[in-house]
């Protein structure tokens, strides 16, 4: 993976290890000016978030779990390898990273009790397309078992790619793993030697004074205390790959699902330790116009929209008949509707809209009004402006 600037002398040593101050590592040779220092850091940003972006790809995640801001904010450690045979244009190449971290976890063992414990977690992973299996992944694998002083058998896997399962079994012969109800895939062997983080020790001290600690010197977990039920333990654990299925949603009705007559066919994705792959399914699609119009049709009619028709000076008949005229494309009608909503004889002006968007806001004495829409605006800006109406009604 090659960059606009020279990774090769970002990157001094093979594997350059970053934390979430992502800064520069020493250099070698020559002292560094904050203003050099600042522009040296905004290219690791840039390569770990093109990193991130490339591992996201190749597993098919809708959105990057690896950048330069996630990293900021979380005490991960990421493992950059840098290709230091090739030296294309003269500015290096990078081969991919490895991400760690300590978390939380809640998990269960082979008799399926709770336990929980703070385990390093493999968290991201990723080796360029054109140099995988090429032992690149095991090199990075092995320095950061070193680095890190754990036993493969002691780690906690996010949501393992087959890939990486693969790996793990061809080069450490992890394969049976114990079953979770979490994203996270740990394997035979884990609690028979939990590595501990500096962090998990000092909460098992402070634990052991509230009793229901196991004592055991270098006990990997503890058993939840016994008054809390299942439910109750949450987060059950915290997937870094969790936020991805967060969709940042419209507000309403703009989130209106269209209706389904019939259940889905297939159930939501249960979340599972047994080796699931991430969520890959499409984030909640935005309602289509058509069907947006058809929901604002059959809202009830808001008194606050009513009082702002009713002065509205674009609500009288000859206003809006001269919009009809003299603005195609926007709304200029004036329906009227019996209560139950079957149009109404006896109105002067009565039958389907003209144009369209059509903006019916309901009106009094069972009559439905359609309102115009000013020159000019977007369409979408009146449906909400109308659906921001609404929701005043509360
Ligand atoms: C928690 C997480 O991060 S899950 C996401 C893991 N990352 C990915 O799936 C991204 C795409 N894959 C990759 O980036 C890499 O393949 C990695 C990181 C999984 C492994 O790195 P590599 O450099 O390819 O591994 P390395 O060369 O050291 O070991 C090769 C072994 O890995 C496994 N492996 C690697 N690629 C594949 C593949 N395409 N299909 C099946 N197994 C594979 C195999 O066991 C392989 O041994 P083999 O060639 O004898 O079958």
């Amino acid at each position: 993976m090659e960059f606009p600037f020279d990774v090769d002398a970002l990157f001094p040593e093979p594997i350059t290890i970053l934390d979430q101050h992502l800064r520069a590592p020493a250099r070698r040779t020559g002292t560094t000016t904050s203003a050099r220092s600042v522009d040296l850091q905004q290219q690791i940003m840039t390569v770990v978030d093109e990193l991130g972006k490339a591992s996201a790809k190749a597993q098919h995640l809708p959105g990057p779990i690896t950048s330069a801001s996630r990293m900021q904010s979380n005490r991960h450690v990421m493992y950059v390898l840098k290709d230091t045979s090739a030296r294309p244009a003269g500015k290096g190449a990078i081969i991919g990273f490895l991400k760690v971290g300590y978390k939380k976890l809640f998990v269960l063992d082979d008799r399926g009790a709770h336990n929980e414990v703070e385990p390093l977690c493999i968290l991201d992973f990723y080796i360029h397309e054109s140099l995988q299996r090429h032992g690149h992944g095991l090199k990075l694998f092995r320095y950061m078992l070193e680095k890190e002083r754990v036993e493969p058998h002691q780690l906690a896997i996010d949501r393992p790619s087959e890939k990486l399962l693969r790996f793990l079994n061809k080069h450490y012969n992890l394969e049976s793993t114990v079953p979770q109800v979490n994203n996270f895939v740990i394997f035979e062997g884990f609690f028979a030697h939990q590595h501990r983080s500096p962090a998990s020790s000092l909460r098992a001290t402070r634990c052991s004074r509230a009793a229901s600690v196991d004592n055991t010197p270098n006990a990997p977990a503890r058993k939840l205390p016994p008054k809390k039920a299942e439910g109750e333990i949450k987060p059950y654990s915290s997937s870094d790959r969790e936020f991805l299925k967060v969709a940042v949603e419209p507000p309403w009705p703009l989130n209106r699902a269209p209706r389904r007559a019939t259940p889905p066919a297939r159930p939501p994705p249960r979340s599972s330790s047994l080796g699931s792959s991430p969520d890959r399914g499409p984030l909640r699609p935005f309602l289509p116009e058509q069907e947006l119009l058809r929901s604002l049709r059959l809202c009830p009619p808001h008194p606050t929209a009513r009082l702002l028709l009713a002065t509205d000076p674009g609500g009288s008949p000859a206003q809006r008949r001269r919009t009809r005229g003299s603005a195609p494309g926007l709304v200029a009608q004036d329906c009227s509707y019996s209560r139950y909503g079957e149009p109404d004889s006896s109105s002067p002006q009565t039958g389907p809209a003209a144009s369209s968007p059509v903006m019916e806001t309901g009106g009094v004495h069972g009559q439905r009004k359609v309102h115009s829409i000013p020159p000019g605006a977007p369409k979408y800006q009146a449906m909400v402006t109308w659906a921001l109406m609404s929701s005043f009604s509360g």
